[in-house]
């Protein structure tokens, strides 16, 4: 252990102390030796509660597969739902209660629109994250496919003017959509300007109109008669009109308009779990080191760009004139949670005093919210939380009892580091089988700091698969979405989130849009989460908050949930309906075929850059060439899916062998234009990423609830002991 020094009972890898001590510390009023010694105590206090914790998803599990083994063929959801009482999976309801957070930030509370998530050690995207409360509108159209391509339309390398011309028809739609005047049309607008404490508006015929709504406009920059920016608000979300008829594209607009800004991701979470590498001192180092830049404000990274150099550093509020004459600000910056790791993974980089490794989840909650006392403490213009919370989303919690070791971590936490209690807030993702089941008693557990729940249906697919790995052979992964159990998961969520209050106090959220190219379909299939009631759902980029963000206008999310609470609860029976292939018989040799092939070009693509890499989040073409966002829950899915078929006897091992190494080789090819790129099918045996992914699927049956952190660990950690002893 040369590489550690001790502190307190721990052991802990001398980088990390550095870290510590020579970069989180200064300006906080923590000392050294106060820190290691609380998270030494936390450590011995909470570890072993924390390993019995996950005993018992074990212990649950082989209860599970034994029920299933005997029931193959034979399914009864009540017969299920008694057993998993009698085992102590389903535990009793209790009694009606409201949620009693408090002080929680606007953009949680009272506001609804996108939620971006972005990985944390990729400083270039957190910024861009951080950055990405307002997004440009023409922009997101002008680059994405949301404008089609008809019509002499086609996105090239020059600029299209047929191409801007529809992005600005598309702009004033938008405006007249939800920012209607009293006569005519935003279309027709050849000048704006303000008077009298009014937007008015010249169109093309000679007349001059207003705001049907007057209030709509809150304020402006520049002149009142030559404003360079009119600041309007709809559904509680603002939207920027900005004019410069000198600019490229004012010059073609009648009105002079070069852009209309959006207010788009209210909300990110700076993920430190499934979009990121982090086996070592030195990876978490990295991802701890970026949120330290975000919490104290100066974070930066230089970006090239068609070669020229650029530093992108944390944007600063926007100033606006009101209509008195007053400036105000507005925020310019995302609200940021953290997403810290869950309750499973172990880091070396503290070992405790009896040998083990340090839980993760434990570190991240003690690291995170020292860095975040920068944020506390400071008044200047890029604090995160103005109402002073810590933000955490806690992922892949197994029901009510984690639940509950979750709050009591962020109690020992809180009182280390002289916190108030439920300072931090947490966003406790219903990704779990066992906690969909058991949400209400899972909030319960939290009830006075929780900011939201959250549909994570992709890991929560993976848990759908490896909890009922034994029962029989599951759809297709394409069919998932179409069965009873996700329909009633999500409905769920809002229901039991709304009868515990979240209205007007956190967030219903719903999951990722993980096709991150094609935009006009999540235009078209995206508005369904606000229209089911949730006043947030993910997107993969700023791009798609920006334009999801017009879903929020489209739809009054907070007089859905009104409704929404007379409704009868989904039926928990729906959701414990397993998946099961109901007639194998009928899949043709083709679409078994193409499910594994396709399950297979997903896992290598991801796996290798995650492991030869060190990328957590990957655009990777699916066999249509599609690409599609992966991360770690998207790969808990594709290895417990062909895990499952394997069992079941629709594929063989033989056959999984060979499509992984057919490809294998069609994923080298993708990657051929990177240098540092190890081909796989080079050697198949010394491939560490290819003999990952083998064991991905051949050992997906006995890793822990399908989760493919610990197999990911171990061979990112092989591969970075061959490289250190190949320099
Ligand atoms: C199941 C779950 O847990 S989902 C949550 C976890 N997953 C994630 O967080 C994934 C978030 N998304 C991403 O990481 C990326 O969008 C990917 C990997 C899917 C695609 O990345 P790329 O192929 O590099 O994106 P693409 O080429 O389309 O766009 C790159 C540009 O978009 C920006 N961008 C893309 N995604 C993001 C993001 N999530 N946040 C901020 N900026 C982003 C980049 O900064 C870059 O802009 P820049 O050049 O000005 O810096
Ligand atoms: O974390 C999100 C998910 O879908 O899983
Ligand atoms: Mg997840």
């Amino acid at each position: 252990m040369t590489n550690y020094q001790q502190k307190d009972l721990l052991k802990v890898n001398n980088e990390l102390v550095n870290f510590i001590k020579e970069e989180v510390l200064p300006g906080l009023d923590i000392t050294e030796q106060h820190f290691w010694s609380a998270l030494s105590k936390i450590t011995h206090d909470l570890g072993p509660e924390n390993r019995a914790l996950l005993a018992k998803r074990i212990a649950l599990q082989e209860q599970i597969d034994q029920w299933n083994l005997k029931h193959q063929g034979n399914f009864d959801v009540l017969t299920y739902k008694k057993f998993l009482m009698e085992i102590g999976y389903l535990v009793p309801e209790g009694e009606d209660f409201q949620i009693s957070t408090s002080n929680v930030d606007t953009e949680i509370s009272t506001q609804a629109g996108p939620q971006l998530v972005v990985p944390t050690a990729n400083a270039r995207f957190a910024l861009n994250a951080a950055n990405a409360r307002w997004g440009s509108l023409y922009d997101a159209l002008y680059g994405t496919d949301v404008i089609s391509d008809e019509d002499g339309a086609e996105k090239g390398r020059a600029h299209n003017a047929i191409r801007a011309d529809k992005v600005i028809a598309y702009g004033r739609d938008f405006l007249d959509s939800h920012f209607p005047l009293i006569t005519g049309l935003h279309k027709h607008a050849c000048c704006y300007y303000i008077d009298n404490k009014q937007l008015h508006v010249k169109l093309a015929d000679g007349a001059t109109t207003q705001l049907q709504n007057a209030q709509q406009l809150i304020g402006y920059q520049g002149q009142k008669e030559n404003p360079s920016s009119m600041l309007l608000t709809h559904n509680d979300l603002r939207v920027a009109i900005e004019i410069d008829a000198m600019s490229a594209i004012g010059k073609t607009d009648a009105a002079g308009i070069k852009d209309i800004t959006l207010e788009s991701a209210l909300t990110t979470i700076q993920d430190f779990e499934d979009s990121v590498v982090a086996v070592n001192a030195e990876e978490k180092i990295h991802v701890y080191r970026n949120w330290l830049g975000l919490m104290k404000g100066d974070l930066s990274e230089s970006i090239e760009k068609s070669g020229k150099v650029t530093k992108r550093v944390l944007l600063a509020d926007k100033e606006f004139q009101d209509l008195s004459g007053n400036s105000f600000t507005v925020h310019g910056r995302s609200l940021l949670f953290c997403r810290n790791v869950g309750h499973l993974m172990t880091n070396p980089a503290v070992v405790d005093k009896d040998g083990f490794e340090i839980q993760e989840g434990i570190m991240d909650a003690m690291i995170s919210t020292l860095i975040a006392l920068h944020d506390l403490q400071k008044n200047n213009l890029h604090r995160n939380s103005r109402n002073g919370n810590v933000y955490i989303v806690k992922p892949k919690m197994h029901g009510p009892e984690e639940v509950a070791f979750a709050n009591k971590l962020f109690n020992a936490v809180e009182d280390a580091l002289g916190l108030s209690r439920d300072t931090i807030k947490i966003g406790v993702m219903d990704e779990e089988r066992r906690t969909t089941v058991n949400l209400k008693e899972c909030i319960r557990a939290v009830k006075s700091r929780v900011v939201f729940i959250n549909t994570g249906f992709l890991d929560r697919t993976g848990d759908e698969i490896h909890t009922s790995m034994l029962l029989g052979p599951m759809v297709p992964k394409g069919n998932m979405k179409a069965q009873p159990w996700i329909k009633a998961y999500e409905d769920w969520n809002v229901d039991i989130g709304l009868a515990c209050g979240f209205a007007g106090k956190a967030q219903i959220g719903k999951g990722m849009w993980a096709i991150p190219d094609e935009m006009a379909e999540m235009m078209k299939v995206k508005i369904s989460h606000p229209l089911a009631g949730a006043n947030t759902a993910w997107v993969p980029s700023p791009t798609g908050a920006t334009l999801h963000a017009m879903h929020y206008h489209q739809v009054k999310v907070f007089e859905i949930q009104k409704t929404l609470t007379k409704r009868v609860r989904a039926s928990i029976d729906n959701i414990l309906t397993v998946p099961l292939l109901t007639n194998v018989k009928d899949l043709s040799k083709e679409a078994i075929d193409k499910e594994l092939n396709n399950n297979a070009q997903g896992l290598l693509g991801y796996v290798v850059r995650w492991v030869d890499l060190g990328m957590g989040a990957s655009k990777v073409p699916d066999i249509n060439n599609i690409g599609l966002m992966e991360d770690r829950a998207t790969l808990r899915i594709s290895s417990q899916h062909i895990c499952n078929w394997l069992e079941h006897g629709i594929l063989t091992e033989s056959q999984v062998r060979t499509a992984l190494e057919k490809m294998a080789v069609i994923v080298d090819q993708q990657n051929a234009h990177d240098n540092n790129y190890q081909a796989m099918s080079a050697d198949f045996e010394k491939s560490l990423s290819f003999q990952a992914a083998l064991d991905l699927i051949f050992k997906g049956k006995t890793q822990p609830n399908g989760y493919t952190e610990p197999l990911l660990h171990e061979y990112r950690k092989q591969f970075i002991e061959a490289q250190s002893l190949r320099n």
